[in-house]
C-alpha cells in the first residue's frame, strides 16, 4: 500500500509542491500522518470519501467541529449548506440513507477535529445521486472527491461530464485496510464477537479488544463478491482468495426464489424461515451423526438437497427458501475463510462488508463455523462500521496525500 494511491488527482499534486510539515500521528498503528501546508492552508472543505461498489455506494462526510474557521466567506456558506443538508436529514432522494447510529465523533483528519457521517445508496441510482448533488450545490462546493471501489473507475467519466468533478481514485483494498485500522484505533468499542453460538438463546455479542497493532490477521470482505486478505502490517497485505458467491449472490438468488425486493426484506424472511425443510442434513442421510469424522446429525450435508423432491417443494415457504439461501452462502464463505486462516496460520478473522448489515444470522453462523471446525482456535471478529471501511480509508488517503 503506497502513500500515493490517489495519483491521478492533479489538484492535489499541485498542492504537494508546496512545503510539508510533519504532524503528530493520531493513529498509533505505524501509519505516520503528515500535514501539508500549501501556503498555510489545507484543502477546502467539505471533505468526502466515496466507495462505489458493485451494489452499494458508500459516502463518508467529515463535518468539522473545531473552532478553526474557513478561509473565505464563500467556503463558509457552502460548507454550511452542505453540512445542513447532509446532517439534518437521514434520507436523501428515494434511496439514500444516513446511518446515524454509525456516526463517529471526535475524529482527527488532516489535523482537524470533527464528526464522520455515513451515507449509502444503491450504485444503480448513480444518475439520481449526480442529479441531487447538482441540485443541492454539493458538486459546486467540492474541489476533490477521493473515490474507491470499481465504480471510481466505471463512473469516472460520468463525474467529469455531469459534475465537472475529477475523482481522485484510490485502490479499494488499500482503502479497506487503511479505513479498518484507523477505525479500530479510533474506537475502543469497534469490535465484537458472538459467544456461545451453539445455544441460540444464550448466543450474544461481547466487546472484543482487537490488538490492531499486532499482526497478522485475516479480513474477509463480504460485499457483492468476497475478497479474503491476509494483513501482515499497516502497509503489508495480500489478497489470498475470493469468491463470486457473496452478498450479491444471496440477494440475487433470494429475489429469484422468493420474489423479495430488498435486502432488508430478504433478511426478514430468512429470520422467520427454517432451512431444515430445504437442506438435506447429515441425519437425513445417516439417521444420526457421522461420528467417525465428527459430522453431527444437524450439519447440512447438502444445501437445497431436499428440493429435488416435488413433495418437499410443496411444503416449503418463502421464508424457508430465504433462510436456506442465507445459510448456504454464509456456510460457503465460512469454509473459505477457515481454509484461508488455516493455510496462513492466522487465528483472528475479521468479517466486514454490508452483507453483514442487519444480519445476525450470518454472523452467528460464521462464528459457530470458525469456532467449531478449528476446535476454538480461530476467532470470528465483527466490526460496527461493517461496510464503510473502504470509504473511510479513501477519505484518509486525502490526508495521506500530504506526506512528504
Ligand atoms: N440496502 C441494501 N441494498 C442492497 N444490498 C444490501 C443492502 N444492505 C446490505 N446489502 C448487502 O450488502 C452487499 C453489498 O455489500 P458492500 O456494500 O460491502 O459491497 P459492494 O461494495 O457493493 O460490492 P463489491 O465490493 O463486491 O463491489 C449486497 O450484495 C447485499 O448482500
Ligand atoms: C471484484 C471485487 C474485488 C469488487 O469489489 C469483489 O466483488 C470480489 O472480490 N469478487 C470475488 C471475485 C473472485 O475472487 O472470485
Amino acid at each position: 500500500m503506497g502513500p500515493y494511491t490517489c495519483k491521478e488527482c492533479s489538484s492535489l499534486q499541485t498542492m504537494e509542491q508546496s512545503h510539508t510539515t510533519v504532524i503528530s500521528n493520531s493513529l498509533s498503528n505505524g501509519m505516520s500522518m503528515h500535514k501539508n501546508h500549501f501556503n498555510g492552508k489545507i484543502p477546502p472543505m467539505p471533505w468526502f470519501g466515496m466507495d462505489i461498489g458493485g451494489t452499494l455506494s458508500k459516502l463518508v462526510f467529515f463535518e468539522p467541529k473545531d473552532s478553526i474557521t474557513a478561509q473565505t466567506e464563500d467556503e463558509t456558506q457552502l460548507l454550511f449548506n452542505v453540512t445542513k443538508y447532509l446532517t439534518k436529514n437521514s434520507a436523501y432522494g428515494k434511496s439514500g440513507h444516513r446511518d446515524a447510529h454509525q456516526q463517529m465523533n471526535n475524529v482527527k483528519i488532516c489535523n482537524r477535529i470533527g464528526t464522520l457521517h455515513f451515507i449509502r445508496f444503491p450504485t444503480s441510482e448513480m444518475n439520481n445521486f449526480l442529479e441531487l448533488s447538482k441540485k443541492k450545490g454539493m458538486a459546486a462546493s467540492v474541489s476533490t472527491v477521493c473515490a474507491t471501489g470499481g465504480g471510481a473507475f466505471k463512473f469516472e467519466e460520468m463525474f467529469k461530464n455531469e459534475l465537472n468533478l475529477k475523482l481522485c481514485k484510490c485502490d479499494e483494498l488499500d482503502s479497506l485496510i487503511r479505513g479498518l485500522l484507523f477505525t479500530v484505533a479510533s474506537n475502543n468499542n469497534e469490535c465484537y464477537f458472538w459467544s456461545q453460538c451453539t445455544e441460540d438463546e444464550q448466543c450474544s455479542t461481547q466487546e472484543y479488544t482487537f490488538q490492531y497493532n499486532k499482526y497478522p490477521f485475516i479480513v474477509v470482505n463480504i460485499g457483492s463478491g468476497v475478497s479474503v486478505l491476509a494483513v501482515y502490517g499497516p502497509n503489508n497485505y495480500k489478497r489470498i482468495s475470493g469468491t463470486s458467491i457473496g452478498g450479491g449472490t444471496f440477494l440475487g438468488l433470494c429475489s429469484l426464489l422468493t420474489g423479495c425486493n430488498t435486502f432488508d426484506e430478504a433478511i426478514e424472511l430468512a429470520a422467520n424461515g427454517d432451512n431444515v425443510k430445504v437442506d438435506k442434513l447429515v441425519r437425513d442421510i445417516y439417521g444420526g451423526s457421522y461420528s467417525r469424522f465428527g459430522l453431527p446429525g444437524e450439519l447440512v450435508a447438502s444445501s437445497f438437497g431436499h428440493m429435488n423432491s416435488k413433495e418437499k417443494r410443496a411444503q416449503v415457504s418463502r421464508e424457508d427458501l430465504a433462510r436456506a439461501t442465507l445459510v448456504t452462502i454464509t456456510n460457503n464463505i465460512a469454509s473459505i475463510a477457515r481454509m484461508c486462516a488455516l493455510n496462513e496460520r492466522i487465528d483472528r478473522v475479521c468479517f466486514v462488508g454490508n452483507f453483514l448489515r442487519v444480519n445476525p444470522i450470518s454472523m452467528k453462523l460464521l462464528s459457530h463455523a470458525m469456532d467449531y471446525w478449528s476446535n476454538g482456535s480461530q476467532k470470528a471478529i465483527f466490526l460496527n462500521h461493517e461496510g464503510y471501511f473502504g470509504a473511510i480509508g479513501c477519505l484518509l488517503s486525502f490526508d495521506e496525500r500530504f506526506k512528504e
